[in-house]
Order: C-alpha cells, then sequence, then structure tokens
C-alpha cells in the first residue's frame, strides 16, 4: 500500500495548541492496511486530551484515501525529556519538572497544581508532586493522605507517599505545618532541596512542583535549585492579584525558566441554581495579562463550592468527578501544558539525563 497520501493527510492535521503536526513532530510510527483495516500507530512525546476524538474525525477521509474499512488507531505515550533551563542537576527518573506559582497568596495554586498533576496522570503520564510550599503545606490535606509519612528502608532515601495514583512528598509529612511556616529562606530551601533529591520517585514523566507563593528571594532559590523545565503562573482576575502575577513572570523571566501561560482561577462564579454566571472579581483580567505578555492562557476555572469542598475532604475534583466540568477543564489545560512544553522544549536523550548517579 501507498502509505504517502495518509502521511499527507496527517500532515495537515494539527490540534489546537500543537506548534507541529504529527509526521513533521515524527509521531508517525506505523502505517498498515491489514484486511481491510489501516492500522497508524503514532508515538505522542506528551500527554494529550481527547487526541483520539479528534482522530476519528479523520477516519472517513482516510478510508476514502484507501479504500479501508476501518482506522484502528494505536497511541503510545512516550514522554520526551526536554532539558531544564538552569544549571541544577537533573533528578534521578525525573523527565519534566513544571513549576506551579503564583505572585500573591490563597489564589488557588495548590490546589491548581494537584488538579493539574492528576490530570496529567489520567491522561497516562506517570506524575508526581513535591509541595515546595514551606509557608502552607497544604498538599496532603488535598491528597487525603494527612497522616501519612514516607516510607525509608535504609535511613537516607524516602519512599514517596502514593495518592490518586500519583507519587507526592510534602514538607508537611516531615514536620508540623508550623514548624515549617517559621523557616527561614535558607534553611527551607535546603530542606526542600534535600526533600527533591532524597525522593526515590521511580521513573517520572512529570513532576509538578508547588512553589511557596510570592516572587521573593525564596521563591527565586527555589526555581534555581529545582532542575525546572518550564513553569506555570496561577492567578486570580483582580488586578492586585494580575498585578503580582506579571512580578512571576518577570522572575521566571529572570532565570530564564520559561513561563508556559498563565491559569486564571476564580475566574466567575456561576450559580448552582439558574447557571448565571457572574465575575465577581472582574472580566477578561488574565487574558488581558497574556496578551500583553506574550504568554498563554492556559485556562480558566471557575469560583466553585463542589471543588473547594473535594480539597478539603483529600478527593480532588479531577479524582471525585472525573466526567464533571471541573475535571474536563483540568483535563484540557493539562493536555495544553504538556504540548505546550514539549514545543517550547528541547529534547535530550532521556537515559542520559535522568539516570541514576
Ligand atoms: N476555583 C475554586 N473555587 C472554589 N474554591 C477554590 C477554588 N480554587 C481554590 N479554592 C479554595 O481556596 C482555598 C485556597 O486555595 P489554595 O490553598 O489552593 O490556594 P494557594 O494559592 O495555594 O494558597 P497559599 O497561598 O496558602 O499557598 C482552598 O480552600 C481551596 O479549596
Amino acid at each position: 500500500m501507498n502509505i504517502e497520501p495518509i502521511r499527507q493527510r496527517l500532515s495537515r492535521f494539527r490540534p489546537a495548541h500543537w506548534a507541529q503536526d504529527p509526521v513533521t513532530a515524527g509521531m508517525v510510527r506505523h502505517i498498515e492496511l491489514q484486511e481491510g483495516v489501516l492500522a497508524i500507530s503514532l508515538a505522542l512525546p506528551f500527554a494529550h486530551h481527547n487526541l483520539l476524538d479528534e482522530l476519528n474525525t479523520l477516519n472517513d477521509e482516510l478510508c476514502a484515501l484507501t479504500a479501508a474499512r476501518a482506522v484502528n488507531w494505536q497511541l503510545q505515550l512516550e514522554v520526551a525529556t526536554l532539558a531544564h533551563a538552569n544549571a541544577a542537576p537533573a533528578v534521578a527518573g525525573v523527565r519534566n519538572i513544571i513549576a506551579v506559582s503564583s505572585g500573591k497568596g490563597g489564589v488557588g495554586k495548590s490546589t491548581t497544581a494537584v488538579n493539574l498533576a492528576l490530570a496529567l496522570s489520567r491522561l497516562g503520564a506517570r506524575v508526581g508532586i513535591l509541595d515546595a510550599d514551606i509557608y502552607g503545606p497544604s498538599i496532603p490535606v488535598m491528597l487525603g493522605v494527612a497522616g501519612a509519612r514516607p516510607a525509608s528502608d535504609d535511613g537516607k532515601t524516602m519512599q514517596p507517599v502514593a495518592a490518586h495514583g500519583i507519587r507526592a512528598n510534602s514538607i508537611g509529612f516531615l514536620v508540623g505545618d508550623d514548624d515549617a511556616t517559621v523557616w527561614r529562606g535558607p534553611m527551607a530551601s535546603k530542606a526542600l532541596s534535600q526533600i527533591l533529591r532524597e525522593t526515590r520517585w521511580g521513573e517520572l514523566d512529570y513532576l509538578v512542583v508547588d512553589l511557596p507563593p510570592g516572587t521573593g528571594d525564596i521563591q527565586l532559590t527555589i526555581a534555581q535549585q529545582v532542575p525546572t523545565t518550564a513553569a506555570v503562573v496561577v492567578t486570580t482576575p483582580q488586578n492586585v492579584a494580575l498585578a503580582d502575577a506579571v512580578k512571576g513572570i518577570s522572575m521566571f523571566n529572570k532565570v530564564n525558566i520559561p513561563v508556559l501561560g498563565v491559569i486564571e482561577n476564580m475566574s466567575y462564579h456561576q450559580c448552582s441554581q439558574c447557571g448565571h454566571q457572574e465575575s465577581l472579581f472582574g472580566e477578561g483580567g488574565g487574558e488581558h495579562l497574556c496578551s500583553e505578555h506574550g504568554v498563554p492562557l492556559l485556562g480558566q476555572m471557575p469560583l466553585n463550592a463542589t471543588l473547594c469542598r473535594q480539597m478539603d475532604a483529600g478527593t480532588p475534583a479531577v479524582v471525585a468527578e472525573p466526567d464533571g466540568d471541573v475535571a474536563r477543564r483540568y483535563l484540557a489545560m493539562a493536555g495544553r501544558l504538556a504540548a505546550g512544553l514539549y514545543f517550547a522544549g528541547k529534547a535530550v536523550p532521556t537515559t542520559l539525563y535522568t539516570r541514576q548517579v
């Protein structure tokens, strides 16, 4: 069979947020016609959302090109390792590190970090989360593992805590919340660096790091000590939060860590009775910020009382209501994030980069 017409059709297929088509990006592994079924296998270098649905829209055309009666898509996730943006040594086994930050406290940074991590995992990736928020390590509670302690069988390294299919470690597992919050800059960043490197993460496609809120020295030090691939900034639409989000973008620019985009949280309130939407904190702030600073708006999340309750109960929306609107929004953001990370980055050989030393 001549596979050229298929390759040509695939090279005109470009999901939103992809910088390249699958042929140019080298994702097409195999094309074959077997007993009237066109089998196409793609190796995907980043987690993706709804790709199969999008690919299925091509089926009629592809069948017409080849006289096949059906198309069988085989998608394999092989997440690429991308060079990190600073000189910090890589963490054994960890392919990519995404820092989640916010200029201002209380905007929902940890909520976003946890749900994004769970969404990446639902998209098939191996995911870890490091709670680096020394001012308020909330991830153990949000993942429903507040009483857990990372096990250590050699007295030197720790096993991360497993929760909802991802691996987590937090300063909150190791010291009481009150102890962590009184730590000062150098002590806190040293402890974090230790937690990052002494955790036996295993093989991870993505490690999400929940940074402490703010844009001061401590955040800068952590961002530099962690071999960060790229960062995401979470904000709410109020002017004060947006102004701090700009500081966040500048902080990462200063240390050459690419900002993959902004997530606007608490964008509006939707009445659970009548569906009416009200923009409590102003409208269009995130969009405006993004267009002004040339970064994508990765997504918006409305204020949602259930989401808040689910976080407090340790069952985040992405696992509590996997098909709900909140989960769908996080899955879409995670897909955009993963695509943005891949297309903005430089792929490096995984075996050289992430091996144990
Ligand atoms: N979209 C949302 N709708 C409703 N409640 C939310 C939403 N996002 C976050 N929350 C709630 O707001 C509170 C603060 O969220 P979170 O702890 O994630 O913020 P943060 O920015 O990480 O805070 P900190 O600055 O303390 O680290 C939590 O109770 C959380 O459940």
